[in-house]
């Protein structure tokens, strides 16, 4: 059999972190030989070895994975949202050094998605684009990560700038729809997810398959 894929959980006591932690308990490829959270955030050099961090914190928290990633020579999973230009670019530097991926929604329902609002776009030229967004009332950042990422896709295809709407209510997972609207007809493109287990499924497949790249910048897309 295999030697497992060490993970270090950033983010551990979170949401995301406990599902990940949940489902990274059950795989044989995977094992979690480290957890970090806030209380951690000025002690991470001391944290055990790994070989990818998969990172579900804050900003803050972003900066902090990505240069323990940087000193250890180990691969980032990212899908904190809410990262600035700055930190994107820092991202996509740290990719010369270490395998890296960040995305803003790993369920292979969005990849999909995406890849169909690219294509409604380019036949959408003249259309008004709304992105809608719907969360749970302890999300932090808005317009959420996926509906920036469905937005730049949309605009890129049909050259229209998308104009956001978010919700905030309750324990929703999260829910996306792209509306492309015409004079007397208009389209909806829609994403609902009920269970969070589909991101963090997603961010450890993307773990196992980081663990095997060179250094690189890698898109979830560049996987499935
Ligand atoms: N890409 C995707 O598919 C998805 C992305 N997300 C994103 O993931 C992030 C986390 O979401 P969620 O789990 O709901 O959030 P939670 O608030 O439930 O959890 C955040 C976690 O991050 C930790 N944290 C916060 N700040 C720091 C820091 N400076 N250093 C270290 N750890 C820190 C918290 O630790 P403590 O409790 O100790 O403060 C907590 O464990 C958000 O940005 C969200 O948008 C969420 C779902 C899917
Ligand atoms: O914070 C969340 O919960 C989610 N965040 C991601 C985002 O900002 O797009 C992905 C998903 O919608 C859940």
């Amino acid at each position: 059999m295999e030697t497992p894929v060490r993970l270090l959980i950033h983010g551990a006591s979170g949401r995301m972190g406990q599902a990940l932690m949940r489902l990274a308990q059950n795989d044989a490829r995977l094992r979690v030989s480290a957890q970090s959270g806030s209380r951690e955030s000025d002690r991470l050099r001391d944290l055990p070895e790994f070989d990818v961090a998969i990172d579900f914190s804050s900003p803050e928290g972003f900066d902090a994975v990505l240069a323990l990633c940087l000193e250890r020579g180990k691969s980032l999973v990212s899908g904190t949202t809410g990262l600035s230009a700055g930190q994107f670019a820092a991202l996509e530097a740290a990719g010369a050094r270490i395998p890296v991926l960040w995305a803003s929604n790993f369920s292979l329902g969005v990849a999909v998605l995406d890849r169909l609002v690219g294509q409604a776009g380019q036949w959408l030229k003249d259309w008004q684009l709304d992105i809608l967004e719907s969360h749970h009332i302890h999300k932090k950042d808005a317009p959420s990560g996926t509906a920036l990422s469905l937005g730049r896709t949309a605009e890129a295809a049909s050259g229209k700038a998308p104009v956001y709407h978010s919700l905030r209510g309750g324990d929703i997972v999260g829910e996306h729809t792209v509306q492309f609207t015409g004079m007397g007809e208009r389209i909806e493109l829609t994403h609902r997810a009920t269970n969070r287990d589909i991101f963090a499924q997603g961010a450890l497949f993307a773990a196992v398959r980081l663990s095997a790249k060179m250094n690189g910048h890698y898109r979830f897309d560049d996987l499935l």
